[in-house]
């Protein structure tokens, strides 16, 4: 599949929710695109296919992030790393603050589970305001990795995300 047709693939399978999770912020949300079984398999296969052989693992942002890269790191063969919310893993951890779009979060991270030197792609779907990403980028890299690209299905281009992440290899399939 081109990468005009997994965009487009993308844009008709994902719902604009105005006012969610509060208001003034348009929601973009992806269950239509995971519960069709042929779209969200022609997904997985792009990015497969998009980064074979070229990455050690794939390091997943919770919770959507985690439905992307499970399937993407069985397509590739490698594992995976579970970039997680507060709490959520046993220690040792490391974490780190960041804001969202809509309020603030923390993000932990067994550094265990990243081998040093390791070329870790980030997934997640939607890159906002980029403070996710930024965070799961400084953990990877506090742990020993590298962090070989982030791939988003989509990019909110008016939040300048992008801007937070300058210096790594940023792959978006859809932009608004
Ligand atoms: O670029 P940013 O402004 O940081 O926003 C992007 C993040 O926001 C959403 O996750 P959310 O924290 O809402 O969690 P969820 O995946 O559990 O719904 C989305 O899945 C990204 O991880
Ligand atoms: N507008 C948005 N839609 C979906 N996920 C998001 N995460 C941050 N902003 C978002």
């Amino acid at each position: 599949m081109t990468p005009d047709e997994l965009a487009e693939l993308l844009r008709s399978h994902v719902r604009e929710v105005p006012d969610f999770p509060e208001p003034g912020v348009l929601f973009r949300d992806i269950t239509p695109l995971l519960a069709d079984g042929p779209a969200f398999a022609a997904l997985v296969d792009g990015l497969a296919e998009r980064y074979r052989g070229t990455i050690d693992a794939v390091a997943g942002l919770e919770s959507r992030g985690f439905i992307l890269a499970a399937p993407l790191a069985h397509a590739l063969g490698v594992g995976m790393i579970t970039v997680r919310k507060a709490g959520r893993l046993p220690g040792p951890v490391l974490g780190v603050d960041y804001s969202l779009e809509y309020g603030t979060a923390r993000l932990e991270l067994r550094s265990e589970t990243v081998a040093e030197g390791s070329r870790v792609l980030i997934i997640d779907d939607v890159l906002a305001t980029g403070g996710t990403a930024a965070a799961a980028i400084d953990l990877i890299e506090r742990s020993g990795g590298t962090v070989a690209g982030l791939a988003m299905l989509i990019e909110l281009v008016a939040l300048e995300g992008r801007s937070k992440i300058t210096g790594y290899p940023l792959e978006s399939i859809l932009r608004y």
